[in-house]
């Protein structure tokens, strides 16, 4: 169900639901795609990201995904992202269905290794890798990967938003971007495993140190040309990605046999003389207890001197 409802919902605009009475004051548009509208909204002080769907079909889906999520145990971290569903009752007379989940504090992939320098991409690849991990373990894969779906909180840490993708293994993966499916490249079926999201991770990484190199090869390719190895020559011309080149390939051609045996060996990775970051950088935190310790010292020596014999 497309809908000609027009979306752009102003600061202040309370969004009441119809059947649980959840009122939520819209603060500002967070982000939109082809699926919906996400707002930063605001409820009895607490901050929470509201989705609402063009599609009724698909966020239903979407919803239906992180209510199955949610009652599963083994931290996927779903369980308590979804925190209300219902339907908006719309200026237009319709309603529209819409669901509110926990507010990520954070900036997409991109957005946050610009403002935090790139050494940090070990650090945000690995944590990544563990979000998958756990995602798996539960029987899902997470489909929809690349760079807009990942949101960086503070010190790497990432959260996955968008579950629209989300795949029981061994279904056909219905909601992708192409540069980052497996299948676009003749590199294996839709079909969702782990190796599925190992092959987008990848794309991933390439997406984000040679994203105008990468939209070229695509620019240029037939599709029958397209494989994992046009993507595998891109990353070894990298200076940024030659370190890595042996775990995208891994990656691409789905030798690892899950995303924890892909985590270690990135692991491994991280920790090997040459890497692009041999150990995370020093949080804020930690330097600026380095600054008090420092002036705790200084003041006890000063005391000391003045009191002194
Ligand atoms: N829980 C959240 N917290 C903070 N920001 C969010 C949250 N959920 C979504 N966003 C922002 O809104 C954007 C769009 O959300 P989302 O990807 O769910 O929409 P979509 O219509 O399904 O997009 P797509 O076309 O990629 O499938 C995200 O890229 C992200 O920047």
């Amino acid at each position: 169900m497309t809908t000609s409802f027009d979306w752009s919902l102003p600061r202040g605009t309370v969004v009441s639901g119809k059947w649980k009475q959840g009122s939520y004051r819209i603060e500002r548009l967070l982000g939109e795609g082809a699926n919906g509208k996400v707002f930063l909204v605001e409820r009895q002080g607490g901050w929470y990201a509201l989705k609402i769907g063009t599609d009724a079909v698909d966020l239903q889906s979407e919803v239906n995904v992180l209510q199955t999520l949610a009652k599963q145990k083994g931290g996927t971290g779903a369980a308590s992202f979804l925190v209300d569903v219902d339907d908006l009752r719309a200026s237009d007379g319709k309603d529209y269905p819409f669901y509110v989940m926990k507010y990520i504090r954070g900036m997409t992939l991109s957005e946050y290794l610009n403002k935090e320098g790139t050494d940090w991409f070990p650090v945000v690849g690995y944590s990544l890798l563990g979000r998958l991990s756990a995602l798996h373990e539960a029987g899902w894969s997470f489909g929809d990967l690349k760079i807009e779906n990942v949101l960086v909180a503070d010190y790497g840490r990432v959260e996955l938003v968008d579950y629209g993708g989300v795949t029981a293994f061994g279904k056909g993966v219905r909601q992708f971007t192409e540069i980052y499916d497996r299948g676009y490249w003749n590199a294996g079926t839709r079909s969702a495993d782990a190796g599925y999201d190992l092959f987008s991770f990848a794309v991933l990484c390439i997406q984000l140190h040679e994203s105008r190199r990468l939209a070229q090869l695509t620019n240029t390719l037939l599709p029958q040309n397209r494989t994992p190895d046009e993507l595998l020559k891109l990353a070894y011309a990298s200076p940024a990605l030659k370190p890595l080149h042996s775990w995208l390939r891994r990656a691409l051609v789905g030798e690892f046999k899950s995303a924890r045996a892909a985590a270690s060996a990135w692991q491994q990775w991280m920790h090997r003389p040459g890497a692009l970051r041999k150990s995370a950088p020093a949080p804020r935190w930690m330097k600026g207890l380095f600054v008090a310790s420092a002036l705790l010292l200084a003041t006890t020596v000063y005391w000391l001197l003045r009191t002194g014999p």
